[in-house]
């Protein structure tokens, strides 16, 4: 079943909306999105609408694979992403890698 809609932590729309992060790194529950599908986009915290976004790819990635340049894309050095996976994702090795544009704000 798609997603039809994307949650974000509150702490991260600002480098959303200025477009500084660019990929999400999600689980396997959160990975069911696809190339063109346009998403509402809400903070995770109170469910408040903040953009649309439309999908570019999706790519399954490995905790152990994850390089600056994912980090870069996140708008993160590698060990400060390391570690919002690890908080977020405690002991998951499979992510998949969420490519998106913003549409609209
Ligand atoms: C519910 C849930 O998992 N929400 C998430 C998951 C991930 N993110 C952000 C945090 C990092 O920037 C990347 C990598 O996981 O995606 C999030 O904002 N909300």
């Amino acid at each position: 079943m798609l997603l039809t809609k994307i949650t974000f932590f509150e702490r991260f729309e600002h480098d959303i909306l200025s477009g500084t992060k660019t990929i999400t790194l999600r689980d396997e529950a959160e990975s069911h999105v696809i190339t063109g599908q346009i998403l509402p986009v809400s903070t995770f915290e109170t469910d408040r609408w903040f953009c649309d976004i439309q999908i570019i790819d999706v790519t399954p990635v490995k905790l152990t694979e994850l390089t600056e340049m994912h980090a870069k894309q996140e708008n993160m050095t590698l060990p400060q992403l390391r570690d919002v996976i690890a908080e977020i994702y405690p002991g998951l090795e499979q992510l998949f890698m969420i490519r998106f544009r913003i549409l609209s704000q």
